[in-house]
C-alpha cells in the first residue's frame, strides 16, 4: 500500500511490515515503552500527529490535548479499531461497552453507569471497599515488615468488580482466580495499545503462537468464558431475592445476551489499573518521605483516630487529593489511552486521515507536557493546590474525556481514595531495611504496572472497624 495522499508523517513504511520494523527497533532500545518511542518520534517529525504503518493497518498518533480534545468531540473519530486482537478479545462474542459503537453501546454504557452512579450502587460501591480494605489491613499485619502492596491489592480490587458484578467474592486462594489473575498479567505485559504484533500480522499466530501471545489470549479467553458463563448460569438457577442488588441480577433480569462481554469489559477494564496506581502511590511514599509526611498530617489534622471516612469526605484533605492525582499524572497507568477508528475519510490538524485507521492516544505525552505542566519530571502534587484547596487541571484526563470516558471512574476513584486514606492513616510506609529504594521505572505493557517491591508497614493508628 502507498502512502495516502496528505498522511501525517512518520517513518518510512517497508513493504509488507510498513513501520513496524523500526516501532520494534525503538521499543527495544527504550524497555518496550510504546509511549516512549511515540513521543521521540514525534519530536523527530516535529509533529503532534505521527503516521504509521503497522503491518496492514494505517495507525496515527495524537499527542497534545488540543489535538486529543479535537479527536474526542469529533464523532468521525468514536468507534474503536477493528483488527485481530479486538476480534480476539470479544471472543468472537458480542461487543459488550469498550468495542461497542451506537446503539449498542450507549444501551450498554448507560446500563452499567446508572447501576454504579445511583445512591443504591454508590452505597454498595463503598461497602466492598470497605471488606476488602479489612482483608487487606489483615494481610499487611500477617507480615508488615515484608509487604508487597500490588500482590495482596490487585485481588482485592478485583474482588471489589467481582462483588458488584456477581454479589459475591472470591476466596483469594481459588485455584481459577489465581489463573485468572496470573493470565490477566501476562496480557497486559504481551500486548500494547494497538494489539501488538499479532494485530499488525495476524498470521504470524499460525507460525509462532507463543511468541505473538495468540496462545496467551485464547488461554485467558477459555478462563474467562467458562468463569463468567458459571456465574451467570449459577445466577439462572439460583435466582432468589439474596442476588437481586448485583450487576447480573439487573441486566438478567432485563436482557440475556450480550451480558458476557460487559463483564468481561468491567474485569478487564479494572482488573490491573486502580491496583497499580495504588502500588506506585505507595511506592512513591517510599522515594518522597516528606511528601508522605504532608500527607499524613493532612489526614491527621482532618480525622480522628476512629472517625471512619467516606468518599464524600475528600474536601476535608486536599493534600492527599492532590497527591493521589499527581501519583496518577506521574505514573500514567494507561500511557497510551484506548485507541479509536476513523469512521470516514476525516481531517485533523491539516491532514487526511483515512476510514479505518486506528486513532493512538498518546496519554503519556499529555501528561508528561512541558508546556501544559512545567516541570513534569517532577512529582509535585502542590500543583493541583491553589489556595490550600485542591483543584482540578484542564490538561488532566487520565480517565480520558468525552463519551468514551472511562466507566468504572466513580468506583476507580472511590478505591483509590478510601484504600490510600485509610492505610496512609494506619501505617508508616517505610523501605526494607537494608536494602535500595526500588526503583520507579514501569514495566512495559498496557498497563504500566510498577515492578513488583517490599514496604514494611509500621502501624501508626490502629485499625478500628
Ligand atoms: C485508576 C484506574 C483507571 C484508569 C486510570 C482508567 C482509565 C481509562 C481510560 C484512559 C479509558 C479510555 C477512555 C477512552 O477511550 O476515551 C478507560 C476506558 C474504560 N475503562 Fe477505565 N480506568 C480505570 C479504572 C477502571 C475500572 C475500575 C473499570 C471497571 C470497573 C474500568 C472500566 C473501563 C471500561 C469498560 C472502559 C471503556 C469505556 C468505553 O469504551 O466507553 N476502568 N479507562
Amino acid at each position: 500500500m502507498r502512502k495516502p495522499k496528505n498522511f501525517p508523517p512518520g517513518p518510512m513504511w517497508w513493504p509488507l511490515v510498513g513501520s513496524s520494523i523500526e516501532m520494534k527497533r525503538e521499543s527495544k532500545l527504550v524497555g518496550g515503552r510504546q509511549q516512549i518511542v511515540l513521543e521521540k518520534m514525534c519530536k523527530k517529525w516535529k509533529t503532534n500527529v505521527i503516521g504509521l504503518k503497522l503491518g496492514s493497518q494505517l495507525v496515527v498518533c495524537v499527542s497534545t490535548f488540543n489535538v486529543l480534545k479535537k479527536v474526542f468531540d469529533n464523532e468521525a473519530f468514536f468507534a474503536r479499531p477493528n483488527n485481530f486482537f479486538i476480534k480476539l478479545r470479544t471472543i468472537g462474542s458480542s461487543p459488550g461497552i469498550t468495542c461497542a459503537e451506537g446503539k449498542l453501546f450507549e444501551e450498554h454504557k448507560k446500563f452499567v453507569l446508572k447501576s454504579l452512579q445511583s445512591r443504591i450502587g454508590k452505597v454498595a460501591m463503598e461497602t466492598k471497599i470497605f471488606e476488602e480494605l479489612e482483608d487487606v489491613i489483615q494481610l499487611i499485619n500477617l507480615q508488615p515488615q515484608k509487604v508487597q502492596f500490588g500482590k495482596i491489592m490487585q485481588p482485592a480490587v478485583v474482588n471489589i468488580i467481582w462483588s458488584l458484578i456477581a454479589g459475591e467474592r472470591i476466596k483469594r486462594s481459588d485455584p481459577q482466580f489465581l489463573t485468572l489473575l496470573r493470565l490477566l498479567d501476562e496480557r497486559s505485559k504481551v500486548f500494547d495499545m494497538g494489539g501488538g504484533t499479532l494485530s499488525n500480522f495476524p498470521w504470524l499466530r499460525f507460525v509462532a503462537p507463543d511468541w505473538v501471545g495468540y496462545t496467551l489470549i485464547n488461554n485467558l479467553n477459555m478462563e474467562l468464558k467458562n468463569f463468567f458463563t458459571k456465574t451467570i448460569d449459577d445466577h439462572h438457577q439460583n435466582w432468589n431475592e439474596r442476588q437481586k442488588n448485583d450487576l447480573i441480577y439487573s441486566y438478567v433480569s432485563q436482557k440475556h445476551d450480550q451480558l458476557l462481554m460487559i463483564i468481561l469489559d468491567l474485569f478487564v477494564g479494572g482488573a490491573h489499573s486502580s491496583a497499580a496506581v495504588l502500588d506506585f502511590a505507595f511506592l512513591l511514599m517510599l522515594h518522597r518521605p516528606d511528601i508522605k509526611r504532608k500527607v499524613q498530617a493532612n489526614l491527621d489534622e482532618a480525622f480522628a483516630p476512629t472517625e471512619p471516612m467516606r468518599y464524600s469526605d475528600r474536601n476535608r484533605v486536599p493534600y492527599l487529593e492532590a497527591t493521589l492525582s499527581e501519583v496518577m499524572r506521574y505514573c500514567h497507568v494507561f500511557p497510551v489511552g484506548g485507541s479509536r477508528r476513523a469512521l470516514q475519510d476525516t481531517e485533523l490538524e491539516g491532514y487526511t486521515i483515512p476510514k479505518d485507521t486506528t486513532i493512538l492516544i498518546d496519554l503519556y505525552s499529555i501528561l508528561n507536557s512541558k508546556e501544559a505542566w512545567g516541570d513534569p519530571e517532577n512529582f509535585r502534587p502542590e500543583r493541583f493546590i491553589v489556595n490550600d484547596k485542591f483543584e482540578a487541571i484542564e490538561n488532566y484526563i487520565p480517565f480520558g474525556i468525552g463519551r468514551r470516558r472511562c466507566l468504572g471512574e466513580v468506583l476507580a476513584r472511590r478505591i483509590l481514595f478510601l484504600v490510600f486514606a485509610e492505610v496512609m492513616r494506619r501505617y508508616d510506609v517505610l523501605p526494607e531495611e537494608g536494602k535500595p529504594l526500588p526503583s520507579i521505572m514501569a514495566q512495559p505493557g498496557i498497563t504500566a504496572l510498577p515492578q513488583p517491591y517490599n514496604a514494611r508497614f509500621v502501624e501508626r493508628i490502629p485499625y478500628y472497624k
